[in-house]
């Protein structure tokens, strides 16, 4: 086994002083896990001088390394001649080091290596220790940012509220789930009304503002956390509704149609009404025959289509007379 004198010596060799250039921790152990080369780099991560750790323990100098990945690497590199790389986790780094200087700032993040090796009987093992706090960092921001890009594409850029992509993706979802639960589920699609003439009188400008306000609105009327309000498209607006019949979705629909104009947003005077308002087609999943997305969205849209051929500023609901949606307007006119 090496002693301090040893350590001190080794330092004089060719060897000793590339060892003590190396820009990452190197650390020999012996058969009984005792520190027998610690080189210049540990000393002001860690605070020890090699002299002081020289002969000792590691697992007496770093104790909290006991029953660690470091202490299973270095007794099957000692027992079995195993060699380990202990990559950085996302958890703790196992050496208690810090910036050389640095005695209560944040631990280095680490990426450790134990390899064994034999100088005639005797057993060692050499640890690594690599500082990789910058590429961690690099890719906590990589993920950070994939994160928020992965968000953003998710969201209506001018409004806020979910895009086509999300609502496509949580109508998917909810169908499913309705499917499987024989759950109901409401799908709303909702169109301002005469939106062409509030651009063509007010400039496209405001007409965004419009968009914004009304898709606020919309939002604010959808409590549940499943509910899910997204622009459709360019003035389009869709909403689910988990767990609601298409005769609740008729009412929430009239709830939301009426929200919109309480606005009282001033529109253009060639559209129908002097304030902006909103068709709306409703659908409801029905296990028969608006069992997918995509019948779903077409019964709805159909709704649509009937509110605003009706007069507009009403709501639809998939199967309806005609003539009903229109007494329903009238009595809300
Ligand atoms: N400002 C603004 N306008 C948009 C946007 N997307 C679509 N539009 C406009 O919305 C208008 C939709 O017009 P139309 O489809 O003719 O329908 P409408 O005038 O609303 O008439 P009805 O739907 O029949 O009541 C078009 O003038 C589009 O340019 C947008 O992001 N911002």
């Amino acid at each position: 086994m090496k002693t301090k004198t040893d350590l001190a010596g080794a330092a004089t060799t060719f060897a000793a002083r590339a060892v003590n250039l190396a820009q990452c921790g190197l650390v020999v152990l012996d058969a009984a896990q005792e520190i027998v080369l610690w080189n210049s780099w540990m000393v002001p991560r860690s605070g020890y001088a090699a002299a002081r750790v020289g002969g000792r323990s590691l697992f007496d100098v770093f104790p909290e390394l006991r029953g660690s990945r470091v202490e299973s690497a270095v007794l099957a590199a000692l027992a079995e001649e195993v060699a380990t790389a202990i990559p950085q986790a996302h958890g703790r780094s196992p050496f208690p080091l810090r910036e050389a200087g640095s005695f209560d700032g944040a631990r280095i993040d680490q990426a450790v290596s134990v390899t064994p090796f034999s100088d005639g009987a005797e057993r060692y093992c050499l640890l690594e220790i690599r500082d990789v706090t910058g590429t961690v960092d690099r890719e906590r921001r990589l993920l950070d940012h994939a994160e928020s890009l992965r968000a953003r594409s998710y969201v209506d850029g001018l409004t806020g509220i979910a895009n086509r992509r999300h609502f496509d993706v949580a109508l998917d979802r909810e169908l499913r789930r309705a499917q499987r639960n024989g759950g109901a589920l409401a799908l709303l699609l909702m169109d301002i009304d005469s939106f062409k003439a509030y651009n063509d009188h007010f400039g496209h400008q405001q007409g965004d503002a419009c968009l914004v306000a009304v898709a606020r609105a919309l939002a604010g009327m959808l409590k549940r956390p499943a509910d899910m309000a997204a622009r459709y498209g360019g003035e389009e607006f869709a909403a689910i509704l988990p767990d609601t019949t298409a005769e609740q979705a008729r009412a929430h629909a009239n709830a939301i149609r009426a929200h919109v104009a309480s606005l009282a947003i001033q529109h253009a005077p060639a559209a129908v009404r002097s304030h902006v308002t909103l068709s709306i087609g409703v659908a409801g999943f029905d296990r028969e025959c608006l069992l997918d997305a995509a019948s779903l969205i077409t019964a709805a849209d159909k709704a649509l289509y009937a509110a605003k051929r009706s007069g507009r500023d009403r709501v639809v609901v998939d199967g309806d007379p005609v003539g009903r949606a229109q007494a329903g307007a009238a009595s809300r006119a």
